[in-house]
């Protein structure tokens, strides 16, 4: 599913008015009535409903919704905010509607005056500002949208599009913004929806269809996308019946340290788990044992010494692919070691946890890490490898940029992992939950890719099918033992059923 800029969603719009045997108010009737269908399911019809609604086209949404929800019987109340001198067409024309059928239902609201105290039970509608934002809400209008935000605490907050104040496209850090429960947009999601900052000010994102024109959406070119099943059906290749092992790759896991052996296993189970055709794991000493034991399918090799610093005196390039990273600590002998690594090694590479590390406190390494290799941080790991940055758009540039620039699949890891690639293009992952947010998720997912690559998906396919997955099996393991149960473990162990879904 693409993601369009607020000035590409004008464009879907008006493109489809004049394709399609549909006027501009038409358009809006079907916004209304999608937000409508949407508040009925939810809310009975004894809810007060009061819906602020703006000057623009949002508020003319508002004023739309208030009449559709008369239409079935709800106590509903438009109060319109003069934060404009002028109203668009469709806004005048809704309130038109709205005063004909309802005139009681009506309420302005100058711009003087702030929000009456509300009785408890109300149902509060933001319809005042939508993608026509055009500059930060200052003066009277974030007032009220101060006094919204204080009202999150003690009623249900719904906004219309997206939530009052909030830029679609860049970051609203520090602006006055509603805070909504829930949020209901229209045909797509905005940009902004998948920012970590916004996690408490959209609530949960609805997307309602109103039918904006096919064609639009499939001509327009735009670098954000969601990735979804369809395509991660499209990327998924079954296997050959004449298959033999040789066939899905040799992989090299170069994982864990004393105390952290843990992370070898996860990452290699579900290495095995993710279909690889034969596995080693490189380990210190200390690990071969517990290798042997804990994963059978696996074979081992040590390093002489106590960690990866021996370098490795095995033949690297016989494996058609090496995840390096999980446990494998920072020691300056390892950070040696995968350097000499870079020089011995030039495939694709899956490199995660503390290998980023090592990328990060080691001057100009990141530059032999070789071309399009998995860069897997987390949030604190990207900061170590790029910098600080002021906010999630800026995060995202800077994601972008390295990928580009560095020619490397690159990923920050969240509710909405964002994959960055070398073609500029950034993907978006859904799939996942909070249950996933425990010790070794990251390890699993560290040995998904890794034999994703080893069956010979190319690097960007690898890295979304991965992650899809990944958060697959991390939601069937929710549904089935609870978010705050499962384990990493799990997240492996439902990697089967993740499997069989691509099957269908
Ligand atoms: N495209 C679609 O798919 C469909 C879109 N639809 C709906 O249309 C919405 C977009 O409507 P829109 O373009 O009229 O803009 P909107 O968000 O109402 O804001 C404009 C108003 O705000 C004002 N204003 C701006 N910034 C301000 C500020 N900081 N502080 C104060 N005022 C400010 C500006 O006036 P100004 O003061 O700039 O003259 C103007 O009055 C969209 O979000 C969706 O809900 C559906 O109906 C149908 C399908
Ligand atoms: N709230 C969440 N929603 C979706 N996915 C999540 C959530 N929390 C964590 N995850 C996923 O779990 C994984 C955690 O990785 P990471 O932080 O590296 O864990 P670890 O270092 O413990 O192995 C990531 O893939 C991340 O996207
Ligand atoms: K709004």
């Amino acid at each position: 599913m693409k993601i369009f800029t607020a000035q590409q969603i004008r464009e879907a719009d008006a493109y489809t008015i004049q394709h399609l045997p549909i006027s501009s108010l038409d358009l809006m009737e079907r916004a209304a009535g999608a937000c409508t269908s949407w508040i009925c399911k939810y809310f009975a019809p004894e809810t007060p409903v009061y819906i602020y609604c703006g000057m623009g086209n949002n508020g003319g949404d508002g004023l739309a919704i208030t009449r559709l929800l008369r239409n079935r019987d709800y106590n509903a109340h438009a109060f319109v905010l003069h934060h404009s001198e002028k109203a668009t067409a469709d806004h005048v024309a809704n309130r038109e509607a709205l005063l004909q059928k309802y005139p009681h239902a009506l309420h302005d609201l100058p711009n003087t005056t702030s929000i009456p105290a509300l009785p408890a039970d109300v149902l509060i509608i933001d319809a005042i500002l939508g993608t026509g934002l055009s500059r930060p809400v200052e003066g009277w209008l974030a007032g009220i949208i101060q006094q919204l935000q204080t009202l999150h605490a003690t009623h249900t907050i719904i906004s219309i599009d997206l939530p009052s104040g909030m830029q679609a496209d860049s970051s609203s850090v520090n602006t006055p913004v509603v805070k909504a429960h829930h949020t209901l947009s229209f045909e797509c999601y905005k940009l902004a929806f998948l920012f970590p900052e916004n996690a408490g000010i959209t609530g949960e994102v609805h997307i309602l269809p109103i039918g904006l024109h096919p064609d639009y959406i499939q001509q327009t070119p735009t670098p954000f996308q969601i990735s979804e099943e369809s395509l991660i059906k499209s990327i998924y290749k079954p296997r050959s019946p004449f298959a033999h092992k040789g066939t899905y790759g040799h992989a090299l896991l170069i994982a864990g340290s004393e105390g952290k052996m843990g992370a070898a296993i996860l990452s290699a189970q579900s290495c095995l788990r993710a279909g690889v055709g034969l596995l080693t794991c490189h380990v210190p000493k200390c690990g071969y044992t517990i290798i042997q034991i804990a994963v059978p399918p696996a074979m081992c090799i040590v390093d002489d010494q106590y960690d990866h610093s021996s370098g490795f005196q095995t033949d690297v390039s016989k494996y058609k692919v090496i995840g390096i990273g999980p446990g494998i600590g920072t020691a300056a002998g390892t950070a040696w070691a995968m350097e000499r690594l870079f020089e011995q090694y030039r495939q694709p590479m899956v490199l995660d946890a503390d290998a980023l590390n090592i990328l990060a406190t080691t001057p100009g390494l990141i530059d032999k890490v070789p071309a399009g290799s998995l860069l897997t941080p987390h949030p604190k790991e990207f900061e170590r490898l790029f910098g600080k940055t002021a906010n999630n758009r800026e995060q995202l540039q800077v994601l972008s940029h390295n990928a580009i620039e560095k020619r490397l699949c690159i990923l920050l890891k969240g509710r909405y992992t964002a994959m960055a690639f070398p073609d500029g293009n950034i993907f978006f992952n859904t799939t996942g939950n909070p249950g996933m947010a425990t010790g070794g998720s990251g390890d699993v997912l560290t040995g998904i890719l890794t034999a994703l690559l080893a069956q010979g998906y190319s690097s960007k396919d690898a890295m979304l099918m991965g992650v899809y997955m990944h958060g697959m099996a991390g939601d069937y393991a929710a549904e089935t033992l609870s978010q705050e149960a499962m384990t990493a473990n799990d997240i492996i162990d439902y990697l089967g059923k993740s499997f069989l879904r691509l099957h269908r």
